[in-house]
């Protein structure tokens, strides 16, 4: 067993540097709302939050991109894929601001925007650090959702639960509009690859989870171990000295916590357990890249600064704030 490790992180040279990229796109998904969490989460006092507390550098842009010159006039579903084109053109472009700051020894954080976008930071991330390091990473993967469909496999044909298919070369295309783009320097290998908080897989997830023998820990595994000896398993998985992009999907809390998301489902995540994930993935030194995903302040209009302020933890804790 390995206890929490609490090393120097001997591949973030700049470790201070963070690159923030402010991702409004909502495309993957059918509801309105998500593309608000960026300018939710900033006029929260996040980057304040970065700099002041956190005493990061951060370099950001200053926009929460829309897209809208990359808007395709027309975007027929194709392979059961919803808005196929717009979603490959966005995350294409998110993939090459990530990169961008990930070459440069900066830690990312991307804020979304739903899932799919991870299409691009972990492409550009996973870039970044094989051609930096000659290394591949590893990434955590924190949601109620596996979001691990194929095209063929999903019943809603909506991007934002495909994405790791993606990623890991599950589901390949060959147009160049639709995800052709992404190449084997993009890719992500499925043992690299470990799922914490899933609570409603699909019937198709399931049985590419067990196929690839992807490490996997569901809310049932939390119960029976807690989450600390999870996390001590979910890290010896993916091992010491390995770059980390954590990819926390805000659904992973329990609705208690984050009520305002697109597909909520209860039995989740305390707050504390989501922090002590983000303070436990902090601790290893190694994180590289993060995404907070699936904000969607217009939903459950009430809960949404409760939402927002969990939003804000999550990213607080994986940036390295402690409580003591
Ligand atoms: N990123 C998310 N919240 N994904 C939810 C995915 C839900 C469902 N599995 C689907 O394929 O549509
Ligand atoms: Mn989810
Ligand atoms: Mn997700």
């Amino acid at each position: 067993m390995t206890s929490a490790p609490s090393k120097q992180p001997k591949f973030l040279p700049a470790r201070n540097e963070l690159g923030v990229v402010a991702v409004g796109f909502s495309g993957g998904q059918p509801k309105a709302g998500v593309d608000a969490a960026p300018m939710a989460l900033i006029e929260a006092g996040l980057i304040q939050q970065l700099e002041e507390d956190l005493e990061f550098k951060v370099s950001f842009d200053g926009q929460v991109h829309s897209y809208s010159e990359i808007l395709p006039a027309d975007d027929p579903p194709y392979r059961n894929m919803k808005r196929p084109k717009f979603a490959s053109a966005v995350t294409r472009e998110v993939s090459e601001q990530v990169y961008n700051y990930a070459k440069d020894g900066k830690l990312v954080l991307t804020l979304g925007g739903d899932h799919s976008i991870a299409i691009g930071t972990i492409s550009g991330t996973a870039r970044a650090i094989r051609e930096r390091l000659g290394r591949e990473m590893a990434v955590i993967w924190v949601d109620a959702h596996a979001d691990i469909n194929t095209p063929e496999t999903s019943d809603s044909g909506n991007i934002h639960g495909m994405p790791v298919s993606f990623l890991t070369g599950l589901a390949t295309e060959t147009r160049e509009d639709v995800f052709g783009w992404l190449q084997d320097h993009h890719r992500l290998s499925t043992k690299k690859l470990v799922y914490i908080g899933l609570r409603d897989i699909d019937k198709g997830e399931k049985k590419i989870l067990k196929e690839h023998g992807i490490k996997a820990f569901s809310m049932h595994d939390i119960d029976r171990h807690g989450i600390g000896k999870v996390m001590d398993m979910a890290l010896g998985w993916i091992g010491s000295d390995t770059p980390i992009h954590l990819s926390f999907d805000i659904d992973a809390l329990d609705p208690m916590w984050a009520p305002s998301t697109g597909t909520a489902v209860r039995g989740g995540l305390t707050l504390r357990e989501g922090d002590f994930i983000a303070e436990c993935v902090a601790e290893t030194g190694s994180l590289v890249a993060l995404d907070l995903v699936e904000v969607n302040p217009s939903l459950d209009e009430q809960g949404a600064t409760d939402t927002v302020r969990s939003g804000l933890s999550i990213i607080r804790c994986s940036l390295g704030d402690t409580l003591l």
